[in-house]
């Protein structure tokens, strides 16, 4: 190998490391080596096999050197075995990618603490790295610093990354500030069907923002300064586009009154950290928020968002359907009563530590311990509706958990056009499930037999999820193939559950 590839592998792995808060004596200890090797491996000063950079690709999960194209990553599952121990949630993907986008409305240094290290924030990091806004794990630990320039360079924006994510419509409202004209790449993300951009279009006009869509961009016009004459009033009440609202209120040097807001997790974490950056808004934690913006925001700031529900359920899920005592520790409870209440009238048995408030000083937290028992499926559908109803985005966890249950249980998923229909992936691990039309399902339990198969992830997050986690009980190999979904939300789900008992293995198609 030549000294100048030596040199450019080197800094990949080390740049590699950094990213995934790793220091050399780590590397050295998980590849069987001294630091001072590693040192020299990342100064371009030691020749590599291709049997050691296999190693530190597989350390590091990480494809620093692809050849050819870049290969999907798959799980091998060895299912059948009852999980034990104990787990604690991280903090949340969806509070993680607002907070990252309010950052755009801080002039001075905001670190973000304890993020989750998922491959949706990385995509995130990636659109701001492009425009110039500098970020830093800082080391040895899932802290970010994100220091923006005087002003972003939207012209080198990465499309990319940015079209592998929805949240990119969230840099609307901090955007609306800066520029009287601007683009943005169209918002990806998961397959779940037509989502719609609509309501943030409607809500961001009182603030002067108009939006043409044209060949795979929304090309923005905004009339800066600009703010709501009356209350903006939701037509939906969106996550996202409520989150949309608040950023564009933080800014306008006014009072901006919210209806039908949601008051979601997620919202309520950029809430408590607009309140930081000196924003004063009333009502949070209800449908009516009243946001006192300022002009200018320039001040250093640490905020550290709550911990997952969604995190939390989907090892709920895990420990029902491997019918295992475990402890999940740092459990939002305040964001999953009606999930634990529906669980409860399935029979559901489980012990809770008194609250303890989350680092952001509000959430309130339990950790919960499992008991396994016999279920049964509930009298009346399960569905979703916006917080406080039961989480749109644990609605897939109670199809896995109906198919341990005694009874057929109608799982009703209004809110996108696609998910249910994933859930008959399902039947290919044993599972009785019917669909009824594309929202509806109806699950038959408690399933005869979890069967071992080989699944192609299903391209949306939380289908993806409940078919790994469906094969946890299935005895013998499964596999899933093509899992970036899963690590889109989820940090090392496969070694933490592997931390509990299961044998998941990673690996990619030479
Ligand atoms: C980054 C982030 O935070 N993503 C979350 C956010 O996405 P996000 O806020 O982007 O969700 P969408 O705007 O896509 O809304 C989800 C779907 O629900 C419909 N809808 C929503 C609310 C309502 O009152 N009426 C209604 O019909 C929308 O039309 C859409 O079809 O919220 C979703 C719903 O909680 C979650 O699945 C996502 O994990
Ligand atoms: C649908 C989801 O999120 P996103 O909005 O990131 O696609 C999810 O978290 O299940």
């Amino acid at each position: 190998m030549s000294d100048d590839y030596l040199n450019r592998i080197g800094n990949l792995i080390r740049d590699a490391r950094r990213h995934k808060g790793m220091t050399q004596t780590d590397l050295a200890t998980s590849l069987g080596t001294s630091q001072s090797a590693v040192a020299r491996i990342e100064q371009g000063g030691q020749n590599l096999s291709l049997e050691m950079l296999a190693r530190i690709g597989e350390a590091l999960d990480s494809e620093f050197v692809s050849l050819g194209h870049s290969q999907p990553q798959h799980l091998r599952v060895v299912g059948g075995a009852q999980l034990s121990g104990s787990i604690e949630v991280k903090t949340s993907k969806n509070a993680a990618v607002a907070l990252l986008c309010a950052a755009l409305l801080n002039k001075g240094r905001t670190t973000l603490r304890s993020l989750a290290r998922i491959e949706e924030v990385n995509r995130i990091i990636e659109v701001l790295g492009s425009i110039g806004v500098k970020t830093r794990w800082l080391p040895g630990s899932s802290d970010l610093e994100i220091i923006p320039p005087a002003r972003v360079d939207l012209d080198a924006i990465d499309v990319d990354a940015a079209r592998r994510t929805r949240t990119v419509i969230m840099f609307l409202g901090p955007l609306l500030h800066e520029f009287d004209s601007f683009r943005l790449p169209y918002a990806g993300g998961c397959d779940l069907g037509t989502r719609t951009i609509e309501p943030h279009l409607i809500a961001l006009r009182h603030f002067g923002l108009n939006v043409v869509a044209t060949h795979g961009f929304y090309d923005c016009s905004a009339d800066i300064g600009a703010g709501p004459a009356k209350p903006i009033v939701l037509t939906e009440r969106g996550d996202t586009v409520t989150e949309n609202v608040l950023m564009a209120a933080a800014r306008h040097d006014g009072v901006t009154v919210l209806r039908n807001a949601s008051s979601n997790y997620m919202v309520q974490d950029l809430c408590f950290f607009l309140q930081k950056l000196g924003v004063q808004i009333d009502g949070i934690g209800t449908t009516t928020l009243t946001v006192h913006g300022k002009r200018e925001i320039d001040v250093d700031v640490e905020y550290q968002p709550s911990e997952d529900p969604i995190e939390a359920m989907s090892l709920l899920a895990a420990a029902v359907v491997t019918d295992s005592a475990i402890t999940i520790k740092r459990v939002p409870i305040e964001f999953l009563e009606i999930e634990m209440a529906t669980l409860e009238t399935m029979g559901m048995q489980y012990e809770v530590t008194p609250e303890y408030t989350s680092a952001n000083g509000h959430t309130r937290l339990v950790d919960l311990t499992t008991v396994p028992g016999p279920l049964k499926a509930p009298a009346d559908k399960i569905h979703p509706m916006p917080f406080p109803g039961l989480n749109i985005d644990n609605l897939p966890f109670f199809a896995l958990i109906a198919a341990k249950a005694d009874g057929t249980t109608m799982i009703h998923d209004w809110v996108y056009e696609n998910r249910a229909i994933y859930l008959t992936e399902l039947t290919k691990i044993g599972v009785r499930v019917q669909l009824l039309d594309p929202h509806r399902v109806m699950i038959s339990g408690p399933t005869p037999k979890f069967r071992a198969a080989e699944v192609v992830c299903p391209p949306a997050l939380r289908p993806g999820v409940v078919v790994l986690l469906a094969m946890l009980a299935a005895p013998g190999t499964s596999v899933l193939r093509n899992v970036y979904v899963i690590n889109r939300g989820y940090e090392d789900l496969a070694q933490r559950l592997n931390a509990l008992g299961a044998t998941i293995e990673t690996f990619r198609d030479i």
